[in-house]
């Protein structure tokens, strides 16, 4: 039907790119029938694309919105610029909020979703760009406030503090980036952290450790995505030159520079004033919604729901997920 999830190179999407601040992004456009009644920028995370939002593009389009789903900085068909600071949640937050403009004008507002590492960005982006969204919400990102001493995450995890970020560790090192190039690799890497398992049933990834790369070529197809799908992710992701997760795993590198940039906002508490929406993941091991306990004194309209999934709740929790982001809509917004 009009809503069942993207295909990929559905043609209910534009395929577009346009230069911003720099670097060429690539997104897709979804327009509705008639006139928008309002335009969501949706962001993905790790190690994901714009497709990632398959399941939600056609039902927010069917709500009469314009959607602009952005292949994020160093992903598909975006650039992956040399650096480590064009990488950091200020820079991406002003590259999606020029992308943005460019649909609702310099005074216009929109509406922003994101997930995983794109949930990092929006709960960023209405601090610098307070004007700009009249509406955000995070699924399995909860929202942590800007800080005014920097802890290196090694030093964290010694402590027995956020555990669930070991695996982060791996990903901002070289191993990572240096095992897993070329097709063959990034199929098995894509596999893995789709929630790939092997004959024994045992995963090739766990939060605590990372990437079990003597695992990855024994792991068997991953029920969450099909083969059509895991082709076109390995397309999108071979369209970088080798090291092709250089660019990905840059956005674990950005710790410093975030702090840096981030300090002035932690000289006053954080109150976000706009309707906000946290979907949390009740099996996600990364971020489990217990991450969430400390968020509502930030927010003056925050709704927090769960849903029945892992990580990847955007496709295995679709359905659900819709609901609550078009019942918020509905309720907060229009
Ligand atoms: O690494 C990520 N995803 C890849 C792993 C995906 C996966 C999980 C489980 C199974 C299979 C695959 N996501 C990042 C997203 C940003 C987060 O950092 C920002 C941050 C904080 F540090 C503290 C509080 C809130 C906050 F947003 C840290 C996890």
């Amino acid at each position: 039907s009009a809503t069942d999830k993207l295909t990929p190179g559905d043609t209910r999407v534009k395929y577009e790119t346009a230069q911003i601040r720099g670097k060429t992004y690539s997104y897709m456009l979804g327009e509705p029938e008639g006139q928008p009644k309002d335009t969501i920028v949706l962001v993905h995370g790790f190690p994901d694309i714009g497709f990632g939002w398959r399941c939600q593009i056609p039902y927010l389009i069917s709500l009469g919105l314009r959607v602009v789903v952005p292949d994020m900085l160093g992903y598909g068909g975006t650039d992956a610029p040399a650096g480590i600071e064009p990488y950091s949640l200020k820079n991406v937050s002003d590259d999606v909020a020029e992308l943005a403009r460019k649909f609702v004008g310099e005074d216009g507002q929109i509406i922003l979703g994101g997930h995983d590492w794109g949930g990092a960005v929006v709960w960023r982006l209405p601090l610098w760009h307070p004007k700009l969204i009249k509406g955000v919400f995070s699924v399995c990102t909860p929202f942590g406030p800007p800080r005014s001493e920097y802890h290196d995450l090694k030093d964290v995890i010694a402590l027995g503090i956020l555990t669930n970020f070991k695996y982060q560790l791996q990903f901002r090192g070289p191993e990572t980036e240096a095992n897993i190039q070329g097709e063959e690799k990034l199929r098995q890497f894509l596999t893995c952290m789709f929630g790939g398992r092997n004959s024994d049933g045992e995963p090739g990834f766990d939060v605590s450790t990372g990437i079990l790369f003597d695992k990855l070529e024994s792991l068997k197809p991953s029920p969450l995505l099909s083969q059509e799908e895991l082709e076109y992710y390995v397309k999108k992701y071979t369209a970088h030159p080798a090291p092709e997760l250089r660019g990905p795993l840059n956005w674990y590198r950005t710790a410093k520079v975030n702090f840096e940039e981030e300090r002035p906002l932690s000289e006053t508490p954080t109150v976000l004033e706009l309707p906000s929406l946290l979907v949390t993941a009740e099996r996600d091991t990364a971020l489990p919604p217990e991450m969430a306990r400390n968020m509502d004194k930030h927010f003056k309209d925050l709704t927090k729901k769960s849903v029945n999934a892992s990580h990847w709740a955007l496709t295995q929790a679709g359905p659900q997920v819709n609901e609550y982001i078009g019942d918020w809509i509905k309720a907060s917004i229009w």
